[in-house]
């Protein structure tokens, strides 16, 4: 950490403005050899925090490279609580390399993806947690994802995990009291206050494994798979959708997958839309892909639109979809209301009973809004109200899991007859979860899978 890492901290491309970003204890050193401030102004006197106005020389031929503003950071008030450097210039991949290569050249090292905020870490100036919601900021795709991410930022489950590991702390040091004075023991009273200390922080931690369901669904989006046969309209109630909101929609391939999968925003949500459909040639070899692709879809689903046409009955490849859609909670759509109706609406009924099946028509648009407002009612239900601490990742989760089974052991033997020493096993183990959630204590590996998934310069 004792070395100066520098990055472009803006996406390499031609735009309005590029900064090349600069950490560590050579951070100003570099820039004096580059940067000449417009007179007034001098090196020395630049201050902290403000922006200064001039121009990054080529030390080499001591050419101009560009007109650029300049930020300066003392240790520890800046990102990475090291000397930062920032080196606003024009946007331009070319000019933007340029100017990184003479920080390069004047000893800095290139950063790796997220070393910036690795370090803010490894500083103590953000916990694991706060990392994490650095990434989430900038992959927000939705009001809901951005609010969650910014109060997880600003601490707020940090601030509820640290509350719960000091109050285990509290308990710990009253039974290592009790450990270094035997002839003290435990009285029943004490132990009973003790497991009811512990079981108060087992239902918090419990609470909060249960905002998982909803901060998962805002961080990353509700999946929802779209399945019908062939020609129900699909594709029609997908681009549907889009145009609702198109300006803030972005189509990403599926990463593993070979289906098409859109995002699409609904209010302060997003949902990412798997489309199933696409596999109609050659019936005979291609469907049994396409089923399989169906199923694929459902099964990483957390919810399934199942399209069905309202101009036509019932058939053997509805019956077929239903059947693959099994367990997956599910929303049926009955597309084509514009059309006389042909489905059989009371076997219908019968078939669906605690369902209420949504007439839409993805032509027209009719419907439309009834189903949004459904799908979003849907997503929140159940979801914690109010602004407490959510945990968005299945890291979280296990972390928190961990901590409560092991809490779960520690009440059992205080309310039981064991001895101490193996009460404190346990009780250190879920502070071990908490601590490891927090950051408190980490490995390498658990750094850098969290932290590969940074951009370079963040
Ligand atoms: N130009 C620029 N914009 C940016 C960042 C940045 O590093 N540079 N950020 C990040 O990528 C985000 C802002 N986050 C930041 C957080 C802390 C500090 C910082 O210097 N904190 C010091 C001083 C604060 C103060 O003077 O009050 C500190 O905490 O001590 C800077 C940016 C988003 N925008
Ligand atoms: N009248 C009417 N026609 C519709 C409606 N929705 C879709 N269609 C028509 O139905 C046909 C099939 O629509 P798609 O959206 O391609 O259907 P799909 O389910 O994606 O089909 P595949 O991709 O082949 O599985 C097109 O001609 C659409 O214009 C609707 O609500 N009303
Ligand atoms: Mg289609």
């Amino acid at each position: 950490m004792d070395d100066t890492i520098a990055a472009i901290a803006t996406p390499l491309g031609d735009g309005g403005i590029h900064i090349v970003r600069i950490s560590g204890p050579d951070a100003w050193p570099i820039a004096c050899q580059l940067f000449r401030p417009a007179p007034p102004q001098t090196l020395e006197t630049i201050e902290p925090l403000k922006v200064a106005f001039g121009h990054i020389h080529d030390p080499a031929t001591g050419r101009i490279l560009d007109e650029v503003l300049l930020t300066r950071f003392v240790k520890p008030h800046s990102y990475t609580s090291e000397d930062v450097v920032e080196i606003h210039g024009h946007g331009g991949a070319f000019v933007a390399t340029r100017i990184l290569q003479g920080v390069l050249d004047q000893g800095a090292r290139l950063a790796l993806p997220g070393e910036f905020t690795r370090r803010a870490f490894l500083h103590g100036r953000l916990d694991l947690t706060q990392a994490e919601a650095v990434a989430d900021v900038i992959h927000a795709a939705s009001d809901k994802a951005l609010s969650t991410a910014l109060s997880q930022l600003q601490g707020e489950l940090s601030r509820s995990l640290n509350a719960l590991y000091d109050r285990l702390l509290a308990v710990l040091a009253q039974l290592e009291a009790a450990i270094d004075f035997p002839e003290e023991g435990l009285e029943f009273e004490r132990k009973q206050a003790m497991a009811q200390q512990v079981s108060a922080v087992q239902k918090e931690i419990d609470a909060l494994i249960a905002t998982f369901r909803a901060g998962r669904i805002y961080r990353e989006g509700l999946n929802v798979a779209l399945v019908g046969k062939p020609n129900v309209g699909k594709s029609s109630l997908l681009n549907a959708l889009l145009k609702e909101d198109r300006a803030i929609v972005t189509p990403h391939p599926g990463t593993t997958r070979d289906v098409l999968e859109e995002r699409v925003r609904i209010r302060d949500l997003h949902l990412n839309i798997v489309d199933t459909a696409g596999i109609r040639h050659q019936p005979e070899v291609i469907e049994e892909e396409g089923i399989k692709r169906t199923r694929r879809a459902l099964g990483q689903a957390d919810l399934a639109l199942v399209l069905l046409d309202l101009s036509m009955p019932l058939d053997a490849n509805d019956d077929m979809l239903l059947d693959a859609v099994g367990a997956t909670p599910r929303l049926i759509v009955l597309n084509k209301c514009d059309r006389p109706p042909q489905l059989d609406t009371d076997a219908l009924a019968k078939r669906f009973q605690d369902e209420t099946p949504f007439p839409i028509s993805a032509t027209t648009g009719e419907g439309l809004d009834a189903l949004i407002d459904r799908l979003h009612a849907r997503i929140l239900a159940g979801a914690p109200s109010g602004e407490g601490a959510l945990i968005t990742r299945e890291r979280h989760r296990q972390a928190l899991a961990g901590s409560r089974d092991a809490l779960q052991r520690v009440t059992e033997s205080l309310n039981g007859d064991l001895s101490e020493d193996l009460v404190a096993v346990d009780l250190n183990t879920a502070l071990e979860h908490l601590g490891g959630l927090l950051g408190k204590t980490f490995v390498e590996d658990l750094l850098d899978q969290i932290f590969d998934d940074f951009c370079i310069g963040k």
